[in-house]
């Protein structure tokens, strides 16, 4: 029997982090290979809170891709207290800068120098990206340790976006790797077409007790932490619905295998081999005719970007996930290591040859 095959137009990461050094050179080919583009996450350490760091490490990402990629990383800058309007205008003007990441303080990996006080500090900012479109990208967990881990995402959005989009419903928010009913009710509420959420393939396919099953499993362990079935199954119909606000968003966070098998582990999961077939797998279970919106062009529409011009085909042939990947001083352990899943890429066709690609980076030196 023939397998089934979909081919899609070239899907983009609207949140991946491809972190430095030696393992960006890892983990940066995994996601060029089937993504055009990504908003490129900005927790370094230290984090990219301005223009010329962001334009430092735009070129590190372009010098770890494979000689013939036309991988085109989206820079964001990492708000802080201190951020100045001056930042952002001149962010916005290169060109290179394409959203601005909110991290509240604590909320996860290095976030320390992230936001402490939204309203306090930031207006002024936050009203210049209004002014400039440029989208604020938000980690919606709050960090007081005494509310419950499992509602920071729902309190976040009762003390902190509702009043913020109240405030400013001009600004464009993406509520990023959302886990909850409460998010899709909230995004959903929203009528100006200015709010939208990116889900990562974990928050469709699992739900908390995954991270117990048959002992702990540090490689289901990510923040916002996996939540109730109910909530993945609000995700579910959200970004099956045929809704517009709706985006692919990896999420994917390499570590080291050590940094996660540990007595303190570190949250974030490796999907970036993985990620489409997965998508792939959770829309097949509703319907496979709304994947290419939610892989392809619902994340350009939001951002005011053409969709790309290239095509990936995806066949469902199963394939054994690798049991690890090297990086860093180590190696890191994907989501489904040594799982067969059903879906695999077979073949994708860059829409954009190299010297159209050269001329653009050329361009964006000057
Ligand atoms: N998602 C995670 O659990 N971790 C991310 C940070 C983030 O996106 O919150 C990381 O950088 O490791
Ligand atoms: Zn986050
Ligand atoms: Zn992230």
């Amino acid at each position: 029997m023939e397998s089934l095959r979909l081919s899609i137009v070239q899907p983009d990461d609207w949140h991946l982090h491809l972190r430095d050094g030696n393992g960006l050179a890892s983990v940066a080919p995994h996601s060029a290979s089937v993504f055009k583009r990504a908003i490129v996450m900005p927790n370094l350490k230290p984090p990219i809170t301005t223009l010329s760091q962001a334009l430092a490490y735009r070129e590190r990402i372009l010098k770890a891709l494979p000689p013939d990629s036309t991988f085109t990383p989206l820079m964001t800058l990492y708000l802080t207290d201190d951020t100045t309007t001056s930042e952002i205008k001149l962010a916005k003007k290169s060109g290179a800068v394409f959203a601005v990441k909110l991290y509240p303080a604590g909320a996860t990996t290095n976030s320390q120098a992230g936001v402490t006080d939204l309203f306090g500090k930031c207006m002024p900012v936050l009203e210049e990206m209004a002014r400039s479109s440029l989208p604020l990208l938000v980690h919606g967990e709050v960090v007081d340790t005494s509310v419950d881990i499992f509602d920071r995402e729902k309190v976040f959005i009762d003390t902190i976006l509702s009043p913020l989009v109240t405030k400013l419903p001009e600004l464009k928010v993406v509520m990023e790797h959302i886990t909850t009913r409460d998010a899709v009710e909230f995004v959903e509420s929203v009528t100006s077409g200015n709010v939208a959420a990116t889900v990562t393939p974990q928050h469709l396919l699992l739900n908390r007790n995954a991270i117990f099953q048959g002992g702990l499993q540090p490689h289901f362990y990510c923040l916002p932490v996996l939540k109730r079935e109910h909530h993945r199954q609000a995700l579910i119909k959200a970004v099956t619905s045929g809704s517009n606000k709706y985006f692919l968003g990896t999420d994917s966070a390499p570590h080291e295998k050590r940094a996660k098998e540990a007595s303190c582990g570190c949250a974030g999961i490796y999907s970036a081999p993985v990620a489409l077939p997965l998508y792939a797998q959770v829309f097949e279970e509703a319907t496979l005719d709304m994947l290419e919106a939610f892989t392809s062009l619902n994340g350009p529409n939001f951002y005011g970007l053409p969709a790309n011009k290239g095509t990936v085909t995806l066949v469902k042939t199963p394939w054994c996930v690798p049991t690890a990947y090297s990086f860093e001083s180590g190696t890191v352990v994907p989501i489904f290591a040594g799982k067969t899943i059903q879906w695999s890429v077979e073949s994708v066709i860059n829409g954009e040859d190299s010297c159209e690609k050269k001329n653009e980076l050329e361009s964006l030196r000057v």
